[in-house]
């Protein structure tokens, strides 16, 4: 590329970071103004902290097992939440009735992958979904490497080992497996709009097309549990107000800016739990807003 041609690449990169950060503030706007309501059927081990996490977001929280309830309560729900962390066999039936009900209307849903990759009940759950697929995907590099994997969009390779809930792999790992992943949502969905968001050092989010990075959070966050699950339970009322490249970089940057204040004002795992639920509320949507995001 000549000189002058890599700057007015550079000039349309910008110019298309500042639309994006436009609709991000408007989307933290609409989330304070409207308080919208993301129902989640999650796991046992983070469901408080995720639900307290989508209040002090500005958000509204309901938590569910049932597929009558989840999906009778969709038309009330701006956007579903569901965390495959804790299954029991009965959600092997309960987990696929539900998304092939979403898929059915349309309606819009977060999927965090929790543990992708172990166990053949997880497995047989998450298999389903390619055929009823969420909105967005949330989840840490080696979720989205196995999902990916799982559903035969990137080759086999070592990566497809079990990953537990923590990840084995660096977010730069997955980026070739999140762009396929979000490639296919956006196939599947009705509007032709998803994305995939990475969690991890410095997080990712990728609607298939750019990959989007934003730096900065908390070692923190990775000391506690459920900062992704909660991140995958915002994200989701993120979307119940905007699309989905958006709401998983809106729903990204407020984790990491509060992540960073909590960090201040806290002296372990316990007072920064605390302290991060008061700074997903403190966290106004012009600091989300200016947050940085690199295409790089
Ligand atoms: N080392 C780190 N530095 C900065 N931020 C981090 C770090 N590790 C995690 N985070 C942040 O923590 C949040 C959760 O990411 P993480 O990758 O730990 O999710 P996870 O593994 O799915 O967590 P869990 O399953 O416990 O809910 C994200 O907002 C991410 O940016
Ligand atoms: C620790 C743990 N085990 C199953 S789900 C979960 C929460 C983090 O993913
Ligand atoms: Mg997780």
């Amino acid at each position: 590329m000549s000189e002058s041609s890599q700057a007015i690449a550079a000039d349309r990169d910008d110019a298309d970071i500042a639309a994006l950060k436009a609709r991000i503030r408007k989307a933290a706007e609409a989330v304070r103004e409207r308080t919208p309501m993301a129902q989640s059927f999650t796991n046992f081990v983070t469901i408080n902290l995720v639900a307290n996490a989508q209040l002090a977001a500005g958000g509204a929280a309901a938590m569910s097992f049932l597929p009558d309830d989840v999906i009778d309560t969709a038309t009330m729900s701006g956007a579903d939440y569901i965390n495959v962390g804790t299954l029991l066999p009965f959600y092997k039936d309960a987990l696929p009735k539900i998304a092939r009900a979403f898929h059915k209307t349309g309606h819009k849903w977060v999927l965090d992958p929790v543990a992708a990759g172990i166990g053949s009940t997880r497995t047989e759950i998450l298999r389903a979904f390619r055929a009823a697929p969420p909105t967005i995907v949330r989840g840490n590099a080696s979720e989205i490497i196995a999902l990916a994997t799982m559903w035969g969009l990137v080759s086999p390779d070592d990566a497809t080992r079990p990953a537990g809930v923590e990840s084995v792999d660096e977010v730069e790992a997955a980026v070739e497996p999140a762009k396929a992943l979000a490639r296919f949502l956006a196939a599947s969905a009705p509007d032709g709009e998803a994305a995939v968001a990475v969690s991890g050092k410095a997080d990712l989010v990728t609607d298939g097309e750019t990959v989007y990075r934003l730096p900065g959070g908390s070692a923190m966050m990775a000391k506690i549990t459920g900062a992704g699950c909660s991140l995958g339970g915002v994200t989701a009322v993120c979307l119940a107000v905007t699309d989905p490249l958006t709401a998983a970089l809106a729903a990204t940057a407020l984790y990491d800016r509060a992540g960073e204040a909590a960090e201040q004002v806290s002296n372990g795992p316990g007072s920064f739990q605390v302290a991060f639920l008061d700074a997903l509320w403190n966290t106004t949507p012009d600091q989300i807003a200016s947050s940085e995001i690199l295409t790089v």
